[in-house]
């Protein structure tokens, strides 16, 4: 197969000033041409491959949480979150005020720009220094595995973030239904962030602190079918970088597998739930009482599977470090560092792994 679509234009713009991945093929646009082949730069070694089992009983072990009890601060549900985000570092959000119609579009909207051909999706490519719009991110060397996806990945709130650039203006109601879905999002994301304020003996703004505005990075991810889904994975293991992150997924795909006591548990979608999960700014803060848990994804035989994931990340000039309240009993596991810098050094290297031993103090310092 002899595919040279490099998903990048070639324009010049320092854009977040967060990083930037080398050029890589769209790999829908590869499936769509020959949807047998699966070329060596995806084969993973052995070690890293991935069983597929959506079944795995252990999946609806997950800790699910009630919003609407979490929003009332009801203190048996802080206790559930306390667990979830301690034990598991992943739960399951239910009743999250979302109308489940704007669920909808936002996946339909993520699904439309995916659906457009390679060369309107083009116009929305990362630049060369960037990892804003349509591409693929941690790719740093010519021979590191690639994962089996495609993604766009747009800033979508405070509304003065937007770089409108990247953003498919000429989908019918992809803007609007963006917006909107920041907007709650951002709402939400501010009452978990309350709670686990006040879980972390702090008062409730203080997470919220460390961000001015929450602020937010959407990744569309498309995950095309592979005929070979045990050879390949979706998407190399990872703690993700920021706050949290809420995930909005396919009903019918279990894609997702998280790391729980050294296995790969898949997450079996709950209807109409967020996924969300502890990131490594929250580990840091915590001082490790919570877990940013690695996580991965897999792909599908026959079917494509998108995921929505925004991130909360914190104010580039805020610090992480652990937090007043968590130093009292216990010495400092993580050293400082400015949130800017972190991000830096999260994102411009390979995706492989928990990325937040590069703060970890020894623990006899
Ligand atoms: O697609 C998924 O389920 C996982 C996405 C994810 O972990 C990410 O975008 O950071
Ligand atoms: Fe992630």
């Amino acid at each position: 197969m002899d595919v040279k679509v490099e998903i990048r234009s070639m324009e010049a713009d320092d854009g977040l000033g967060w990083g930037s991945s080398l050029q890589v093929p769209s790999v829908q646009e590869m499936v769509r041409i020959d949807s047998q082949t699966v070329p060596e730069r995806y084969i993973r070694e052995s070690k890293d491959r991935p069983v597929i089992d959506g079944l795995c009983p252990i999946s609806s072990e997950i800790p699910v949480i009630d919003f609407s009890l979490l929003a009332n601060r009801d203190k048996e549900e802080q206790q559930k979150l306390h667990f979830a985000s301690k034990e598991w570092g992943f739960f399951q959000i239910i009743n999250h005020g979302v109308a489940e119609d704007l669920l909808h579009r936002m996946k339909a909207a993520a699904a439309a720009f995916f659906d457009l051909p390679l060369e309107e999706k083009m116009k929305y490519s990362m630049a060369e220094k960037d990892i804003q719009g349509y591409g693929q991110v941690f790719v740093v060397s010519e021979n590191q595995k690639l994962d089996w996806n495609d993604l766009s990945f747009l800033m979508t709130y405070p509304p003065e973030s937007r770089n409108l650039k990247y953003w498919p203006l000429t989908l019918l109601g992809f803007k609007e239904t963006l917006e909107e879905y920041s907007t709650e999002i951002s709402k939400f994301s501010e009452d978990i962030l309350a709670n686990l304020s006040l879980l972390m003996g702090m008062e409730e703004n203080s997470l919220k602190d460390f961000h001015k505005v929450v602020r937010l990075g959407m990744r569309m991810n498309y995950y095309p079918p592979c005929s070979k889904p045990d050879l390949v994975l979706g998407l190399s293991p990872h703690s993700d970088g920021g706050t949290i992150t809420v995930l909005l997924q396919d009903d019918d795909i279990t894609g997702l597998q998280i790391k729980h006591q050294g296995e790969w548990i898949p997450v079996k979608p709950l209807h109409g739930a967020f996924v969300v999960n502890i990131g490594d700014a929250i580990e840091i803060w915590s001082n490790g009482t919570y877990k940013s848990v690695e996580h991965r994804a897999v792909t599908h035989a026959t079917k494509a599977r998108i995921s929505v994931a925004t991130f909360v990340t914190p104010h580039d000039e805020a610090e992480m470090g652990p937090v007043q309240p968590m130093l009292l009993n216990h010495p400092a596991m993580y050293r400082r560092i400015k949130c800017v810098d972190y991000a830096r050094q999260y994102l411009n290297r390979e995706l492989n792994g928990k990325h937040i031993d590069i703060v970890k103090l020894d623990d006899k310092s």
